[in-house]
């Protein structure tokens, strides 16, 4: 990780398990050993919770230069106001724009050289949209601010990770009845093409195997069953391995996951978001974390979502956050271990 510098975290949504799960890894720092980190929210917010909850955590507003000297004894808050009550469990669109500017805040830190990665805590997708938010999730926005800061356009590509499986979507938070128009071979390319990269780049795998499913039962059946396996996706990595990109498929996705399938790739590109996330997060849920490719700074998250059902119970498991706090850390600092 780049030396003296903390990752930032931002809030989610503060009515989700959000604030608890960070006070919980603060807690938890010396035996997990995360790197500092500095919250990016309301600091009332996580007091309040940290009070409701019983749990034993100084929270210190700070500047970003402070934040790791301060984080031994203190959690280190970057203070933004949600100027609204927050009531765990109950999600609020009135808490959107603190919530926007916390992911924001997140990215101009990290763009600037101020913090070393951005951790994301969960949002909810239908509270955001509900009050005008315009991107299907963090993975497309994170993209626009990093347009908005530095005047180039991204391409972002979502992949979730556990140890045991590394998975890549290429439609992602759309209906299933839009996913086989939205396939095309310009997107599948450009989905492989970043994935191969970002993967020997960042996550130091040298010349990375991928193994792509197709869309239909079969991968089609040699067309008997659905065409877009043999029009589109064939195609697709016909044109990637001409450019060197060792790729295989399209493949049955219901036999790509069992354990000695897995040993043949080190990702999977799927065609749509349960088709990738099914697998990751039932080999891996509580390590599982969600990292996006193709931006010019590291952002990760936990791979589940807000968890209202629970966010007034302090049974939130912070497992995966502390995963996705360590490799934000790997991987801002040039090397992986997942
Ligand atoms: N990165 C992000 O911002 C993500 C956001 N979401 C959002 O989260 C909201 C809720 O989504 P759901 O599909 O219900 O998924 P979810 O992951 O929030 O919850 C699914 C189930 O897992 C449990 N669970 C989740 N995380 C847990 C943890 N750390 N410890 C213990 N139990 C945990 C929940 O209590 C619930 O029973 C949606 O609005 C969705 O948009 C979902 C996934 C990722
Ligand atoms: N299902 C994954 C998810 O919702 C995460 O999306 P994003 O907010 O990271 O784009």
């Amino acid at each position: 990780m780049k030396t003296n510098l903390p990752l930032a975290l931002s809030q989610g949504d503060p009515a989700g398990i959000g604030p608890e799960i960070a006070l919980k890894a603060w807690s938890r720092r010396e035996e997990t050993g995360i790197a500092p980190f500095v919250y990016l929210g309301d600091p009332r917010i996580l007091q309040t919770r940290a009070a409701m909850l019983e749990l034993d955590v100084p929270v210190q507003v700070c500047a970003p230069e402070a934040a790791c000297d301060t984080f031994h004894a203190a959690l280190p808050v970057f203070a933004i106001d949600a100027a609204t009550p927050v009531a765990p469990g109950k999600p609020d669109p009135a808490t959107a724009a603190g919530t926007i500017a916390a992911i924001e805040t997140g990215v101009k830190l990290t763009q600037r050289g101020k913090t070393a990665a951005l951790v994301t805590n969960p949002i909810a997708k239908s509270v955001l949209y509900s009050s005008g938010f315009g991107f299907p999730g963090h993975t497309e926005f994170l993209a626009e601010l990093a347009r908005r800061e530095t005047g180039t356009q991204y391409r972002p590509v979502m992949m979730l990770a556990c140890p045991a499986l590394r998975v890549v979507p290429v439609t992602i938070h759309i209906p299933l009845s839009d996913v086989p128009a939205a396939l095309d071979q310009a997107l599948i390319i450009e989905t492989i093409r970043i994935t191969a990269r970002d993967l020997a780049e960042r996550f130091a795998i040298k010349a990375p195997r991928l193994a792509v499913a197709g869309l239909n039962p079969h991968a089609g059946e040699q067309g008997t069953i659905g065409r877009e396996d043999e029009e589109i996706v064939r195609p697709a990595l016909d044109t990637l391995r001409a450019e060197g990109i060792d790729v295989v498929g399209p493949l049955p996705a219901d036999t790509m996951f069992h354990a000695s399938a897995r040993a043949r790739y080190d990702a999977a590109i799927c065609m749509y978001h349960d088709q990738a996330l099914i697998p990751v997060k039932t080999l891996g849920f509580e390590q599982g974390v969600n990292a996006t490719l193709g931006l010019p700074f590291v952002r990760t998250s936990p791979d589940h979502g807000t968890a209202f059902d629970i966010a007034e119970r302090g049974i939130a498991d912070p497992r995966s956050l502390e995963e996705a706090l360590k490799l934000a850390a790997v991987l801002s600092g040039g090397k992986q271990d997942r």
